[in-house]
């Protein structure tokens, strides 16, 4: 008992130093105001515009970060998961997961096909990967009656777990089979009828942009187009080409075209909108363009705005912000931490630089804007 009660005092004065500690390195960073209210006025200031677009990327970032608190348990610093890995792609979801992981999520999970299953698993033992999802070419002697009874059984068995997450990124090589596509919409609905925001990213945007009703209007929607994805997004919804004149005004409509649904327009600068107004994260990052950056990206946002939607409710409750949309915070967040992981990957390996340097690079980053202690 007595050993039990040390114990006990003893993990709550290393949790109060702790907190302490972080507190100190806030007050020390935003020159005086109570902590909390100089983060959130921050973090408010971010959301309002005022005369730049610019992002206190920053700022946000640690608005939104949680203390590493040990009364906290397994689990709420988040459950990510990850729709995506199929007989081309195994790379695009394991990066999305593992991004996910590093910066600070609890559990990451990714489901995929069975091919791919055996690969992402072999990539990393920290993910947790469901090997559901079917493709045409395996399926080819089935008949249409067996096909529906396959989708049925590949809905229960993302079900058991749904509800456990606090985000979905669907679309990291995905691929653009047909059958698996039909079944990933109807994962998208399940969740959306929860209220599990959605990062939608890769071949994610390319069902979306074909069947656009699946996230319109809904505001826990992310969508982070590459210049690609975003020329086609642009096409089917607003019916014209991409207009470089009018990069805002553009993003706006289309934002506000499908019912203030969050878009990050990556590129030289990232933009983010939900609709009502246009922020930018132009952070220094790498000239090198490698594949596999987008991914990170998206695992990254997923993580940030669990993390920032934590943080409404809580700011919510003291009525200190009345208007946060949690979407555009994770943008940003993810946005400037990707950036800065990408630079500092560069300063190390220049030419040869790859995703994997970057995501060896984000607790670092992370770290440098929002340290632990
Ligand atoms: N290692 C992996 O497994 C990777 C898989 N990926 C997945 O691959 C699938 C297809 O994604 P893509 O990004 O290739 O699809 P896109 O439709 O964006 O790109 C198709 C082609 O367009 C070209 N392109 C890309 N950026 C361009 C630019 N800025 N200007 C002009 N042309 C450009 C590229 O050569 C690419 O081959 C997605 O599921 C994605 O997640 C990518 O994430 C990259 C890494
Ligand atoms: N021209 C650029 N200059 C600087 N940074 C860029 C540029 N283009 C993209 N980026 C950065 O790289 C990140 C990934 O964007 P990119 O366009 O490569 O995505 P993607 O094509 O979806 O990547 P992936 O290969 O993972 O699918 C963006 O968030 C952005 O910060
Ligand atoms: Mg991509």
């Amino acid at each position: 008992m007595f050993v039990k009660h040390g114990m006990n005092s003893g993990f709550s004065s290393l949790a109060s130093s702790a907190v302490l500690r972080r507190q100190q390195f806030l007050i020390r960073s935003l020159n005086g105001y109570s902590v909390s209210d100089k983060i959130r006025m921050e973090a408010v200031k971010c959301l309002s515009g005022g005369a730049s677009l610019e992002a206190n990327a920053e700022s946000v970032l640690r608005a939104i970060a949680p203390s590493l608190d040990p009364t906290r348990h397994k689990g709420q610093a988040g459950k990510i998961a990850v729709v995506g890995g199929c007989r081309e792609y195994t790379g695009a979801p394991y990066f999305a997961a593992i991004s996910a992981l590093k910066i600070g999520a609890d559990l990451s999970h990714v489901f995929c096909t069975e091919g791919a299953a055996t690969v992402i698993k072999s990539y990393s033992p920290e993910l947790i990967v469901h090997p559901i999802l079917e493709e045409s070419y395996n399926i080819s002697g089935v008949n249409d009656e067996g096909k529906r009874d396959i989708s049925k059984k590949i809905l229960s068995e993302f079900d058991k777990w749904m509800e456990r997450f606090d985000c979905l990124v669907v679309g990291p090589g995905l691929g653009r089979d047909p059958f698996l596509l039909e079944c990933v919409s109807k994962i998208m609905t399940r969740a959306r009828q929860s209220n599990v925001p959605i990062v939608v990213d890769g071949d994610g945007l390319f069902l979306v942009t074909n069947s656009i009703e699946l996230v319109s209007g809904y505001r826990l929607a992310v969508l982070t187009p590459n210049v690609n994805e975003y020329k086609r997004l642009v096409q089917k919804v607003l019916g014209c080409d991409v207009n470089d004149q009018n990069t805002h005004g553009e993003l706006l409509s289309l934002s506000k075209q499908i019912g203030g649904v969050t878009i990050l327009r990556k590129g030289k600068s990232d933009l983010i909108s939900d609709g009502e107004k246009v922020q930018s994260v132009s952070i220094y990052g790498s000239p090198r363009r490698c594949g596999g950056q987008g991914d990170i990206l998206s695992g990254s946002v997923a993580v940030f705005l669990s993390w920032a939607r934590q943080c409404n409710s809580a700011a919510e409750r003291e009525s200190t912000i009345s208007r946060t949309n949690p979407t555009v915070l994770g943008c940003i967040a993810g946005s400037a931490l990707l950036r800065k992981a990408a630079a500092l990957a560069f300063e190390h390996k220049k030419r040869s630089t790859l995703t994997t340097d970057i995501i060896e690079h984000l607790g670092q980053s992370l770290e440098a804007i929002s340290p632990v202690s």
